[in-house]
């Protein structure tokens, strides 16, 4: 195989870990504003509790971008993470209109027992003692199960209600799916040169943010 065609560690890891794959990104929820069923309750729930979590992905994102400039080696990895940390501010503000929109007081909304799990996992990446090539890899996951969850809600054939399609391009545009990319050869470059250890490492944190997006979209089906 030529260089170009070799699959990255990333992508073995992947199609190991195949049917947690497609749990996290073809959930049922997923599926049903791909196919226009969804429970417009579940969206709310979903919506309300995707804000909390991303108001802790940012201090997430932040650690990820000193370490970037600190301890990457490449100066394009900096300006990769600080395109994603600009997208949240833009995503910040975008919740707050979508709450509006659908009724939605972020104020009184608590974070479920799924969402506090997530965030402790996310802090507990934030520690030193976790390598950057871990760190890289989690952050890919994260940002990639979206990606491909709302990219497929906007692929042929969608029956995606109107006033969904804002949220699904949100995550399912172009621009995110690159930015994706970007990380994802961020994050392949740095395992290449990683210790057995924090390859064992960074497997193990790829398969559980999978299980957290999952749990996390399960969330919706409590609809309250
Ligand atoms: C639970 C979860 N996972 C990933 C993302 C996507 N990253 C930033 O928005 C998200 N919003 N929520």
């Amino acid at each position: 195989m030529e260089k170009s065609e070799k699959k990255g560690v990333i992508d073995t890891w992947i199609d190991k870990h195949r049917s947690l794959y497609a749990a996290a990104t073809r959930h049922d929820f997923v599926v049903s504003i791909r196919d226009g069923s969804v429970d417009l309750s579940s969206f709310k729930t979903w919506l309300g509790q995707d804000y909390l979590f991303v108001r802790g992905f940012v201090p997430f994102v932040a650690n990820v971008l000193i370490r970037a400039g600190k301890e990457s080696g490449e100066t394009s990895d900096m300006e990769v993470v600080l395109g994603g940390l600009a997208s949240l501010n833009d995503e910040i503000e975008w919740f707050k209109s979508e709450g509006s929109k659908w009724g939605v007081d972020f104020s009184t909304v608590v974070a479920q027992k799924a969402n506090q799990e997530y965030s402790r996992f996310l802090e507990a990446l934030m520690s030193s003692e976790v390598e950057y090539s871990v760190v890289m890899t989690a952050f890919w996951a994260i940002e990639a199960v979206y990606q491909e969850s709302f990219a497929h809600c906007l692929g042929d054939g969608n029956k995606t209600p109107a006033e969904l399609i804002g949220a699904c391009n949100r995550w399912g545009n172009d621009g995110f799916r690159q930015y994706c990319l970007s990380v994802k050869n961020i994050a392949e470059r740095c395992l290449e040169n990683a210790s057995r250890e924090a390859l064992v490492e960074a497997e193990d944190v790829l398969v559980r943010v999978l299980e957290h997006e999952v749990a996390f979209w399960e969330m919706s089906r409590g609809g309250q």
